[in-house]
């Protein structure tokens, strides 16, 4: 009686249940299609992006295979031992040719790639820079010295994935400032290096291109999100690298690898021609940085970079370039703990030696506390990233698959704010910081 009067009410024009059960699972079955279809493309996707990397470093190999053959009799294991700093001064007064070198560090930079997966791409134009730079009429800061970029930093002619779907195929058509600051001192990119999807994230994998590990220890991260950068470097695949940091991103992967990493100032370095997940906030400043093995390298390249060609192409830096006299003697201020996170006993006597070496060093030191740390992490940090409540971040995945080791993180993101705020009502007696965490995932407004 009571389906007769729905019937009645609905005026069903297919006449009777079954109907309507064949066009409810022929609607299941076209979203389920729907849904296929749209993986197959994505898995299509990757598959391609996979094909070019596989085809740019067999065009590497061959390019190194050529260079070398071109260049007879170099001694690339004592290239290879060479600080940047002595590598620099031996390119400027021709002992070293920048052929030897590039070949040298690309053969190398293949081999660490085989065992950690960190190589995303081959810059094939360094092959025509080795030419631009004999017609440079002055020799650069660091001219013939190879740098490895960051996948999201745009390279004329190669895609910047961001290690997500939605990029790829964005062949981009001119160098982010950055890049083309490098190339005018001389330095030759050579290879971009592998980010986790995102990137923001402290892990380094991603659905493309896969996980990257740590050459140290294979069992281990490198670290994130400029982790294919420390574990090239780490490697000795690449002596100077261009890693991008927010909230750690050069300064984890740096730590874990066992490399020193810098990250400038907001806005010392031009950010124009990168792509990313976090666009347009204004409070936490992402910033790129250089990433090597000594500190010596991080100022050379801070001193290359700041220069008038950086700051005619961006005006919106500001012109001060680089204080060498900050380089003496200074006064420091030492963090032993945050108060937030706790620090692992290595790192305790990390932190001690490095101040000891400071000390001995003729350098002042005196101890820092940051003040007021639950509010400067949970409100300035969380919410300044995520102040639109993590929606643009969540739009990102739209279309793409989430890599596994972000699942937890997305599906928090995505959870609605109401519910979010109820969940740290109900989290905040048992546990206070994932209930910070979650009430800053709101973001603001
Ligand atoms: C049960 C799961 C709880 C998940 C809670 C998630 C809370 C998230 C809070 C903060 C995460 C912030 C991650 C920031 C990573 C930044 C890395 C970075 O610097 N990226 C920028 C770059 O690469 O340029």
């Amino acid at each position: 009686m009571t389906q007769e009067r729905l019937w009645q009410v609905l005026d069903p024009p297919w006449g009777d249940l079954h109907a309507l059960l064949a066009l409810l699972c022929s609607s299941a079955a076209a979203v389920g299609l729907l849904r296929w279809l749209g993986r197959r493309q994505v898995q299509q996707k990757m598959d391609e992006a996979r094909r070019s990397r596989h085809l740019a470093l067999e065009r590497m190999e061959k390019a190194a295979r050529r260079l070398k053959q071109e260049n007879p009799g170099t001694q690339s294991s004592q290239i290879l031992s060479l600080t940047m700093v002595e590598l620099a001064e031996k390119l400027k007064e021709g002992s070293l040719s920048p052929e030897s070198v590039l070949y040298s560090y690309m053969d190398k930079a293949l081999e660490v790639n085989q065992e950690v997966n960190c190589v995303t791409d081959f810059i094939h134009g360094c092959e025509d820079q080795l030419q631009e730079l004999k017609k440079q009429k002055e020799k650069g800061l660091l001219y013939g010295i190879p740098i490895s970029i960051k996948d999201h930093i745009n390279c004329k002619g190669h895609i910047s994935s961001g290690g997500m779907v939605k990029f790829l195929g964005q062949v981009k058509e001119v160098d982010s400032i950055i890049v083309q600051v490098l190339k005018h001192q001389g330095g030759i990119p050579f290879v971009k290096t592998n980010i986790p999807q995102t990137m923001i994230n402290y892990d380094c994998s991603n659905l493309i291109f896969g996980q990257t590990l740590n050459p140290l220890n294979p069992q281990k991260s490198p670290g994130g999100s400029s982790g294919g950068e420390g574990a090239l470097i780490a490697g000795g695949g690449s002596i100077l690298g261009m890693g991008s940091d927010v909230g750690g991103s050069i300064r984890l992967p740096s730590s874990f690898c066992g490399l020193c990493g810098l990250k400038p100032t907001g806005n010392r370095i031009s950010k124009q021609g990168v792509v990313g997940a976090l666009m347009g906030m204004q409070s936490v400043t992402g910033v790129l940085g250089p990433m090597a093995r000594d500190v010596d390298s991080l100022a050379l390249c801070m001193k290359a970079l700041l220069c008038q060609e950086m700051f005619q192409l961006d005006p919106t830096v500001p012109p001060i370039p680089f204080n060498d006299q900050q380089l003496g003697p200074s006064s420091c201020r030492v963090l032993r703990r945050d108060g937030y996170f706790q620090p692992s006993p290595s790192m305790i006597r990390a932190v001690q030696l490095t101040r000891q070496l400071l000390q001995d060093a003729g350098h002042t030191l005196a101890p820092f506390a940051p003040p007021k740390i639950d509010y400067m992490v949970d409100e300035l940090f969380t919410r300044g990233i995520f102040s639109d409540g993590a929606a643009h971040l969540v739009d990102c995945f739209k279309g793409d698959m989430v890599d596994p080791n972000l699942k937890s993180q997305y599906n928090t993101y995505r959870l609605p704010a109401l519910l979010k705020r109820i969940l740290a009502i109900i989290l905040k007696p048992i546990y206070p910081r994932i209930a910070r965490d979650l009430g800053a995932l709101c973001g603001v407004g």
